[in-house]
């Protein structure tokens, strides 16, 4: 088998994310040696069973130090706290990283965080299911998903190569833009989705009792799509939007003025104006299915369990 390319790999977080890139980094042989650690010794200890590592330990220090590539898989609000924990033992040439679903704040926090001599180039994979924990992850997580690099303009040209491959070793396609950009984009593509679900699943739990024993009985498969989307990990959500505030505020105002649009219509009875729009969205999920996007439908079976 061909050199790893990385040595030694410590992932600071097992949940989802970090169990599946465990997995998926051991199945493709791209790191010599893969650490672990997480906050709980009940997690790590399921870690351990799983076989997700070769060290472990609920210490982030100890696991950077020594590491060539980390990859902070936490919610982003517990980014910061995990670049300074591991700030003083990184060894001069090492890569951080992290897969954070938001990334301008994240990554000017962690950026000011991490010594001179350090590679720090964020990622954020865009794949992922509404379930937490090591037991969530799975090998073929990121097959044929987008992972996002926003490196900072001054970033060192080989350090991104590298961790480019790294993610299409894991079998995703990747695509660098700016952290801004990045932001607005995933804010009208995965933000305000998701806060549609919260809201819609919420707006039915608060109906009246007959109402919502209803609603439950004859959930159509459209609500059934929101309740999956709004049993998402609440810390990991409540951080995306308290991180990606001015993205998703200017997205979610364009989006209220259309839903304005289509309330007159309704409102008017203009059909036109309905068939029209409802055809036009009906060509973008042509174009996604098109584009092989359409993949890796979540396996609703997984348990759920706490990372
Ligand atoms: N779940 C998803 O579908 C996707 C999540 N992401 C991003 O990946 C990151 C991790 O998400 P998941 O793996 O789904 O979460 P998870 O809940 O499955 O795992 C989170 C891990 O972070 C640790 N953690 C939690 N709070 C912490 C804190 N305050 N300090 C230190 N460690 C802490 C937990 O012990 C656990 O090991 C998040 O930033 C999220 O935005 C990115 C793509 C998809
Ligand atoms: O489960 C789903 O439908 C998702 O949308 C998963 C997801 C959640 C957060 C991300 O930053 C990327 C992907």
């Amino acid at each position: 088998m061909a050199e790893p390319l990385f040595g030694r790999l410590a992932l600071i977080g097992i949940g989802l994310i970090g169990s599946s890139i465990a997995r998926a980094a051991r199945a493709n042989g791209l790191a010599g040696e893969i650490v672990v650690q997480t906050r709980r010794s009940e997690t790590l200890e399921r870690a351990r069973e799983l076989g997700l590592g070769d060290v472990y330990t609920t210490d982030m220090a100890e696991a950077a130090r020594g590491a060539d590539l980390v990859i902070a898989s936490v919610p982003v609000g517990a980014s910061d706290a995990v670049a300074q924990a591991i700030a003083p033992v990184l060894k001069p040439g090492a890569t951080v990283s992290d897969v954070g679903s938001v990334k301008t704040s994240v990554v000017r926090q962690m950026a000011s965080l991490l010594p001179e001599g350090v590679h720090f180039v964020p990622a954020h994979p865009i794949a992922g299911t509404e379930y937490s924990g090591p037991d969530a992850g799975f090998a073929e997580l990121f097959r044929n998903r987008w992972c996002i690099l926003t490196p900072l303009e001054d970033a060192d040209p080989e350090a991104v190569d590298r961790l480019s491959a790294f993610w299409q070793g894991l079998g995703a396609r990747v695509e660098r833009m700016s952290p801004e950009h990045h932001d607005l984009v995933l804010a009208i593509t995965s933000h305000i989705p998701h806060l549609i679900a919260y809201n819609i699943v919420g707006t039915a739990a608060d109906m009246e009792d007959s109402l919502r024993s209803e609603v439950i009985k004859f959930s159509a498969s459209g609500f059934r799509d929101f309740t999956r989307i709004a049993a998402s990990d609440p810390v990991m959500w409540r951080d995306i939007f308290l991180h990606n505030k001015d993205a998703v505020l200017e997205m979610l105002g364009r989006f209220t003025e259309d839903l304005t649009a289509l309330q007159r219509a309704i409102r008017r009875g203009d059909g036109d104006t309905l068939f029209e729009h409802f055809s036009r969205t009906r060509e973008i999920r042509r174009g996604i299915v098109e584009q092989g996007q359409d993949t890796a439908e979540p396996d609703f079976g997984r348990v759920r369990t706490q990372g």
